[in-house]
């Protein structure tokens, strides 16, 4: 399987912050939802793999090329989709279109009206009358109408009504019907990643946790609930974080079959959600 993008070893230090040692594949082909808590990292390794930020070490690959030496091309085929002033908020969309469409090899008029009318997207009406769905929509129309390969959203649907969010999940989804193309979205709404996600990236306090198919997740992880006096200092290695009450304890283990190996049928182990498990990481500290 092909990797749209390859990060090696990717660390970005700011004053209080740190993004270390991310090793992280985008598969080609695949929506990858790339979760984690406020703060843990999220924009930060979306603008290294826009350029947008240069890592302090470490390698940047997209399509298999560095931007070093193939910056135009890799952007050519990447559409970055978000909902800030991403345009200058005065003009419409006529207008963007004639500044934007130049810079592309690919451009398509014809593709372009069409998600026009298709996301009922005035053309003469300024920007910044816009409501936050519509300048997605907006942002998103410009990035197909260059057929980019490689979609990347950061925090898509954040902000969006509910009926509007399943909009613009439906027609990622439906863009994925095309083939080749790749979608990366950054989010911490977990539903929307039950809903549309192959693959997950976890990323929490600067450090990508796991990035496994959403079948490899629901594998791995599971709640386990069990007696007090079952955990000692070997058995606790098979937990990520433990919850101890004096009733029990509940934990959260990314190893669910040794945990079966384990402890048998002295445990309940239950499927964790995408919420248990963000919920208990960030509690966390690592064991084990
Ligand atoms: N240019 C910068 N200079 C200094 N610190 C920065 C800079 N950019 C980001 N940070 C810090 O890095 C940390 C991670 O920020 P980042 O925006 O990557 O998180 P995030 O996961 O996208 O969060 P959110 O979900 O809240 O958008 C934050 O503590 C932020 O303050």
């Amino acid at each position: 399987m092909e990797n749209v993008v390859e990060l090696k070893n990717v660390a970005k230090k700011f004053k209080g912050f740190a993004v270390e040692n991310i090793n992280l594949e985008i598969k080609q082909g695949f929506v990858t939802g790339f979760m984690g808590e406020n703060g843990a990292g999220k924009s930060t390794t979306i603008k290294m793999i826009l350029n947008l930020l240069q890592p302090d070490a470490g390698e940047v690959k997209v399509f298999g090329l560095d931007y070093h030496s193939h910056e135009k091309a890799i952007k050519e085929r990447i559409g970055f989709v978000y909902d800030g002033n991403v345009f200058f908020e005065g003009l419409n969309l006529k207008d963007i279109k004639r500044i934007v469409a130049p810079a592309y090899k690919r451009w398509d008029d014809d593709l372009f009206y069409k998600y026009i009318e298709q996301f009922e997207l005035p053309l003469n009406k300024a920007i910044k009358t816009f409501s936050k769905g519509m300048q997605m929509k907006a942002s998103l129309a410009i990035a197909l109408s260059h057929h980019a390969e490689l979609i990347i959203l950061d925090e898509p649907t954040a902000g969006l009504d509910p009926i509007f969010r399943r909009e613009l999940l439906d027609l990622l989804q439906e863009l994925m019907v095309d083939g080749n193309r790749s979608i990366f979205f950054s989010t911490h709404i977990t539903s929307d990643l039950d809903r549309i996600a192959d693959y997950l990236a976890f990323i929490h306090k600067g450090e990508l946790i796991f990035n496994q198919s959403v079948h490899e997740v629901a594998e791995n992880y599971a709640l386990v609930k069990g007696k007090l006096d079952l955990l000692d200092r070997d058995t606790e290695k098979a937990f990520v974080h433990i919850r101890r009450a004096s009733t029990g304890f509940e934990a959260l283990t990314d190893n669910s079959s040794e945990v079966k190996k384990t402890f048998g049928d002295r445990v309940v182990i239950e499927r964790a959600s995408l919420e248990d498990i963000m919920y208990y990481l960030k509690g966390g500290i690592h064991l084990g």
